[in-house]
């Protein structure tokens, strides 16, 4: 378990973190998320007695780092794995670290196996890639075997494969019943690995809720792609819908309507089941050519209507839809729109 209450740290006239309050508990990944500066590295760096708050306290396991007994049981923790020493070999690096916390040669062999490492135990260190340095940073951690564990920006370095080795590592870390506390700026991983989520911005806590609520509260909705654009927003707006434009990567790319030549196939059965309404120009069966209109392709972000009602409303409007897909909002969004 951590605990941070009313944590405030100035370094000089500059506050890094303010009034922060905020705990991770066992059983979970507690996702730390900001933008660059907002505080992490400071916060974590006071949980583990290496900075020294201005006011307020970080406890693990109800204690501060200093006052607990045995710590490499207890807290592991990798900040930045570049700042491990080049000249030694990792099999010497994490044995000196075993022999300082009273851990014996096996734990070392079993982790470096675990992380990936074995076949490169008696290299060098300097000659180790970054996702080198940060497996061995994350064995390191994991030598005492402790029950809260602190990572900042551990998946940087690493590899695809990597990545998904570190997710699963993690999350089957938690379902032991540990804490784990982890910094990332890759959001899909982040959203995808940890249970709750703490954002801060400037210091101070803007967020702290479980991934599955932050991500409900930011709407999914229904991207909709039309040529008449405003026609058909006020026709949704009417029937009760919520209406942003759409950050649209495809901008400027040529429309295409059903129809201009492609073949169409019934898609997957949806159980609406409706036929064609009285008026449908048939443009699927119409071997209509293609359109090129400036005006197409504006895209909006609906919410509060589906996808099916969208479709009923631009037809019975007489707008011409050019894409319909539901969608979910990204953690990356929910985390801008948070913290911007
Ligand atoms: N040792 C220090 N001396 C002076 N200022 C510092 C020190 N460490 C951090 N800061 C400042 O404190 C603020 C918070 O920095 P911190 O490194 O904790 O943020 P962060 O959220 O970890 O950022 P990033 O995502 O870029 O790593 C920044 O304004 C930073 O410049």
């Amino acid at each position: 378990m951590i605990e941070v209450t009313d944590l405030t740290k100035l370094y000089g006239s500059t506050r890094a973190v303010s009034g922060l309050t905020f705990d991770a508990k066992p059983g979970q990944v507690t996702g730390f998320l900001g933008q660059n500066g907002a505080g992490k590295s400071t916060t974590m760096r006071i949980i583990l007695g290496l900075h020294t708050p201005t006011s307020g306290k970080a406890l693990i396991n109800g204690l501060r780092k200093h006052d607990l007994r045995d710590p490499m049981r207890q807290v592991g923790a990798m900040l930045d794995a570049a700042e491990v020493q080049g000249g030694r070999s990792a099999f010497a690096h994490l044995q000196a670290l075993a022999y300082a916390g009273g851990i014996g040669r096996r734990r070392v062999v079993e982790l470096l196996e675990e992380v990936g490492l074995a076949g490169a135990a008696r290299r060098r260190i300097a000659g180790f890639s970054q996702g080198m340095r940060q497996r061995l940073g994350i064995a390191a951690a994991l030598l005492g075997d402790p029950g809260v564990l602190i990572l900042d920006e551990p998946a940087n370095g690493l590899d695809p494969d990597g990545i998904r080795w570190l997710r699963t590592l993690l999350r089957s870390l938690a379902a032991e019943g540990r804490t784990v506390l982890l910094s990332s700026h890759l959001m899909t991983e982040m959203s995808l690995t940890a249970d709750r989520l703490i954002i801060i911005g400037q210091g101070r806590l803007i967020e702290d809720a479980s991934m599955a609520d932050l991500l409900a509260r930011f709407q999914s909705g229904v991207l909709v792609r039309s040529s008449h654009a405003a026609r058909l927003s006020k026709a949704l707006e009417a029937a009760g819908a919520t209406i942003r434009p759409a950050h649209d990567p495809d901008a400027g790319e040529e429309p295409v309507l059903a129809g201009a030549g492609a073949t169409v196939h019934p898609a997957q059965d949806t159980g609406l089941g409706q036929e064609p309404a009285p008026g449908w120009p048939a443009a699927a069966e119409a071997n209509a050519r293609p359109v090129r209109d400036p005006g197409t392709g504006a895209q909006l972000l609906v919410t509060g209507l589906t996808a099916a009602a969208i479709g009923d409303i631009a037809l019975a409007n007489g707008c011409a839809v050019h894409e319909l897909m539901s969608r979910r909002t990204s953690l990356e969004e929910a985390f801008m729109e948070i913290t911007q």
